[in-house]
């Protein structure tokens, strides 16, 4: 059967120069052009009761005569076997840039979170320990905590966020005493503790205060790190806190403990799902009090890729070790942009909320889950992330073996 192959229009045979410029034919380059007719004339004649007649057996109508084509070059060579595209592959997946983040609560049982099936708010003893095992198990030894604080401990400036005894800092300390070599991060940021669900203090009139937050974010920090921490994380995007952190960390004796900053973290609507987890969302404005609904005055714009840039340079210089951008997958062009500008390792986060679309298609049947996790998280490392935080470790890390 006749392929119905249309010829493209003549195009002028050349060779693109490294700007992408074509450079006049070479002479030798006019006879293999694929399009030009001059071909047609070394195939056999048809005659016209056979309309369709095929230059050679098997040759489909419309292959580009001569053939076989004489190409320079065949990409297609190098992808000929599962062993080849294995061999030359330009970055790999593994269990080790994988940080989990792990939701938990004040009590015992594991509970659902509805908007990210598969995720849960574990009970900060046993669930929160089993998951870590079952993690390690596979190869994932960093997580990252987030703990759900009661709505009787939130205030408006968020003070359980440095309680030495809270439920971020008991989960710290007993992932450390009993998994020593885990890598334990901790979210820096008031809004799981304030009772506005802001990242900073809100001021009545819904000024969200920047260096009066710098300063608690810095307690909180210390705190983390007296409870055993790895990494603090600050996700809050106040201006100057990466240095203030660092200051306080190494005055209190922790000048081992790593800044994680979260330098180019966006206001996006992927970060639903975690809001519902932590019930943090922006709360509803009170009698005499603005409350912002969105968190659009620290957090980035979207449309927006030059500040990323002054945000990374500022937070190198202030100290961080790993910088992080915020949501991962609409934003790969930030993680480049990030991984050409600065020697640290950058992190990326996959969030909730890209979570949540996975889960969904694949409960629909309409992705095959699998793929398309290993797929993603694959393009965050061509992207240039060496950490991806992602609520599919574990089970992205069992798809790798
Ligand atoms: N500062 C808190 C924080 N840390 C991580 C996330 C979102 C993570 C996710 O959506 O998976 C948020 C929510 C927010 O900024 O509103
Ligand atoms: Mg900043």
């Amino acid at each position: 059967m006749a392929l119905p192959i249309q010829h493209a229009p003549a195009r002028v045979c050349g060779t693109a120069t490294r700007d992408g410029a074509l450079a006049p034919p070479r002479p030798a380059q006019r006879a293999r052009c694929p399009t030009r007719v001059t071909a047609v004339a070394d195939a056999p004649a048809r005659s016209a009761s056979q309309p369709s007649a095929r230059p050679k057996p098997g040759v489909p109508d419309g292959t580009p005569m001569p053939y076989p084509m004489e190409l320079p070059s065949r990409p297609r060579r190098n992808r000929r076997s599962q062993t080849f595209r294995d061999a030359i592959r330009e970055v790999n997946l593994s269990p080790a840039n994988i940080i989990l983040p792990l939701f938990v609560h004040d009590g015992e049982d594991d509970l659902p979170i509805p908007s990210m099936p598969g995720a849960f708010r574990h009970g900060w003893k046993t669930g929160l320990l089993a998951k870590v095992r079952e993690a390690r198990s596979v190869g994932v030894n960093q997580v990252v905590i987030f703990p759900k604080t009661p709505e009787s401990l939130k205030t408006s400036t968020g003070e359980e966020a440095f309680n030495p005894n809270g439920l971020a800092q008991r989960s710290i300390s007993l992932l450390k005493d009993n998994f020593p070599d885990l890598e334990v991060y901790t979210d820096v940021a008031l809004d799981p503790y304030n009772c506005d669900g802001h990242d900073g203090i809100v001021r009545d009139d819904g000024v969200i205060l920047n260096d009066e937050t710098v300063e608690y974010l810095c307690r909180q920090a210390v705190s983390q790190a007296e409870a055993g921490a790895d990494v603090v994380s600050p996700s809050d995007m106040m201006d100057g806190r990466i240095g203030a952190i660092r200051t306080a960390l190494d005055e209190s004796g922790f000048t081992h403990v790593s800044i994680m900053s979260y330098c180019a973290k966006y206001a996006s609507a992927f970060y639903g799902p975690f809001r519902d987890a932590l019930a943090s969302a922006p709360a509803a404005g009170k009698k005499n009090r603005i409350i912002p609904p969105n968190k659009k005055t620290y957090q980035m714009d979207a449309g927006n890729y030059r500040e990323a840039l002054r945000e990374a340079v500022a937070d190198e210089d202030e100290g961080a070790d790993i910088l992080l951008v915020k949501p991962g997958l609409p934003y790969l062009d930030v993680v480049r942009a990030l991984r050409d500008a600065s020697t640290l390792p950058i992190a990326a986060y996959h969030v909730s909320g890209e979570y949540a679309m996975l889960k969904a298609a694949a409960e629909k049947g309409w992705l095959d889950e699998r793929e398309s996790v290993l797929e993603t998280l694959l393009c965050f490392r061509r992207a240039g992330a060496d950490l991806i935080l992602t609520y599919y470790g574990v089970e992205a890390a069992q798809w790798m073996e």
